[in-house]
């Protein structure tokens, strides 16, 4: 079977670099780098992609062995019908190791032709590294690279401003452009850049907020030998995607003429305020995913289509959303309920696996951001605790056991988590008692939840309870009896 390149596919298309991506995972590859493809395809952007590795260089390598070539399989409903088909993306021009190369990319801050940054490092890439010097090749953090290749850039067109450029990070963190921009000044201060350099970040370049949206399982481990088949070629970079995708990015609406997503079709949205989109997806779509894993994969489940359809999981899953988190929103009811019937059907896509494990990686903090809010806004405003978010709680201090019966749970999460939970389970006898110093531990564990959570009144008391029944009763009683339950006991 011959290999996915340039040489062995024909007339493929080149295109001028005018965006340099931080990130070369499976979510980028079928969101912002296939949005690009789309416009290059109807003549409408001719801009392509270099791809830096936020860390390390072995994919970057790889890609280029591809040249930047790779097939994203787009499966589920679109225009109300279901679809399944394939294109062979190729906005991607190359890709630069930092480690081995990093004369090149100081050589594309000097190219006059860019002008857009994405990025995607995972909610824990935005952050300031207090070793990272200017100096360093490449620096170790994202933010840290930038700033480097920015300072670079403004040094060689000897401080133009019309050489500044659009920066769109897609990381799901609040704010993720201000928050990009405010660590790039804390290293202009850190590495006495100068005034001038300051001037020129605030002035020339454009950082926005965004919102991103599309459920990219990634590499189809299951299917790839049907696929293969299918396309002649061996691709190692396949990535499979639902169709539907939301993109928000809060920016100035003269960005829509230099990436005139609308004239391709594509309904990418600039808005002055995403905050409601964000905070509807944030709760709804991904704490329903949060709170949904450890509940489902203790039940013995393994996807999110097995979890959205089976008879109590799904009903677990839905009561969730409509009467835990929903009440807990401020957009129009009418609004959030349709925004969640379309969240259920994507779950339901028949075309892909979502595999609960994938979603599993770093829960904990997940669970702070993605439903910790509805929980408490719930106890808010109805002064009683939400059963189902509590229960998904005590299921995730379950799972943070790492066993499901016999097997060992593949545990993925910050050291301090691991150690939290292996030194608690440690302790574990067997006994209610012991089941509630380990809530209580998890519950004021501040640094992760931000406050101390055995301060919510009731909380402790309920999560004890239901990791209790779970562990004494096993999951799949625990979740039937929780369904008849309005409030947490
Ligand atoms: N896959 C999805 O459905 C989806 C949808 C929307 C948003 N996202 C977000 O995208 C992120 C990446 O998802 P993916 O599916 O592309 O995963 P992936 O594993 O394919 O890619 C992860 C990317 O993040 C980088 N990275 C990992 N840890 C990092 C760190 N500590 N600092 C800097 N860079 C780091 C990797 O180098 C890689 O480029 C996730 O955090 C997720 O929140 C994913
Ligand atoms: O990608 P994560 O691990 O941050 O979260 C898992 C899912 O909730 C997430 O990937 C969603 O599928 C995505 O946010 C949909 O746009």
């Amino acid at each position: 079977m011959q290999k996915l390149n340039r040489k062995t596919i024909q007339g493929i298309e080149s295109y001028p670099e005018k965006v340099l991506q931080f990130g070369e995972g499976n979510f980028l590859r079928a969101f912002v780098d296939w949005q690009i493809d789309v416009m290059n395809k109807a003549n409408l952007f001719n801009g392509s992609i270099v791809v830096v590795q936020p860390r390390g260089y072995e994919k970057v390598e790889r890609l280029n062995a591809q040249d930047g070539l790779y097939t994203l399989y787009l499966q589920g409903m679109k225009d109300g019908k279901p679809v399944k088909e394939h294109t062979l993306i190729q906005s991607i021009n190359r890709g630069i190791n930092l480690y081995s190369d990093y004369e090149k990319y100081l050589e594309l801050a000097q190219n006059s032709e860019l002008r857009f940054v994405f990025s995607n490092t995972t909610e824990a890439g935005i952050a300031y590294q207090e070793t990272d010097r200017l100096e360093d090749r490449p620096q170790k953090s994202f933010p840290g690279k930038l700033t480097a290749f920015l300072y670079h850039r403004f040094q060689a067109f000897n401080r133009d401003n019309s050489k500044g450029l659009i920066i769109i990070p897609c990381e799901l963190i609040e704010k993720n452009g201000e928050k990009l921009k405010e660590i790039i000044l804390q290293y202009a201060a850190a590495w006495n850049l100068g005034a001038e350099f300051v001037q020129w970040i605030n002035d020339a370049n454009t950082f926005c907020n965004s919102l991103v949206d599309r459920i990219v399982p990634g590499f189809p481990v299951d299917t790839i030998t049907e696929m293969t088949e299918e396309l002649g070629y061996q691709d190692d970079f396949v990535v499979a995607s639902e169709q539907f995708y939301n993109f928000v990015i809060e920016g100035p609406q003269w960005i829509k003429e230099e990436f005139p997503t609308h004239l391709a079709g594509l309904d990418t949205m600039f808005v002055d305020d995403l905050t409601p989109y964000r905070t509807r997806k944030v709760r709804i779509l991904n704490g329903a995913h949060t709170a949904m894993t450890p509940v489902s994969y203790l039940y013995g489940l393994e996807t999110v289509a097995e979890a959205v359809e089976h008879p109590v999981i799904g009903s677990f899953i839905k009561e969730l959303i409509f009467d835990e988190i929903i009440p807990t929103l401020d957009l129009p009811a009418e609004e959030l309920a349709s925004f969640a019937n379309d969240v259920l059907d994507r779950f339901r896509n028949p075309y892909i696996k979502h595999f609960l494990m994938s979603i599993s990686l770093n829960s904990i903090s997940k669970y702070t951001t993605r439903d910790l809010p509805s929980l408490l806004e719930y106890m808010n405003r109805k002064k009683e605790l939400p059963g189902k978010l509590v229960f998904s709680l005590a299921a995730l201090i379950a799972f943070y056991k790492g066993k499901r019966g016999a097997e060992d749970i593949n545990l993925s999460d910050d050291e301090d988590i691991l150690e939290l939970f292996k030194a608690q389970w440690g302790t574990f006898d067997g006994s209610i008692e012991s089941l509630r110093e380990i809530v209580c531990a998890v519950l004021g564990y501040e640094k992760n939840w931000g406050m101390d959570l055995n301060s919510v009144q009731g909380l402790a008391d309920a999560v004890t309870n239901y990791l209790h029944e779970i562990e004494t009763k096993g999951m799949k009683q625990a979740a039937r009896a929780v369904l008849k339950e309005k409030t947490a006991r």
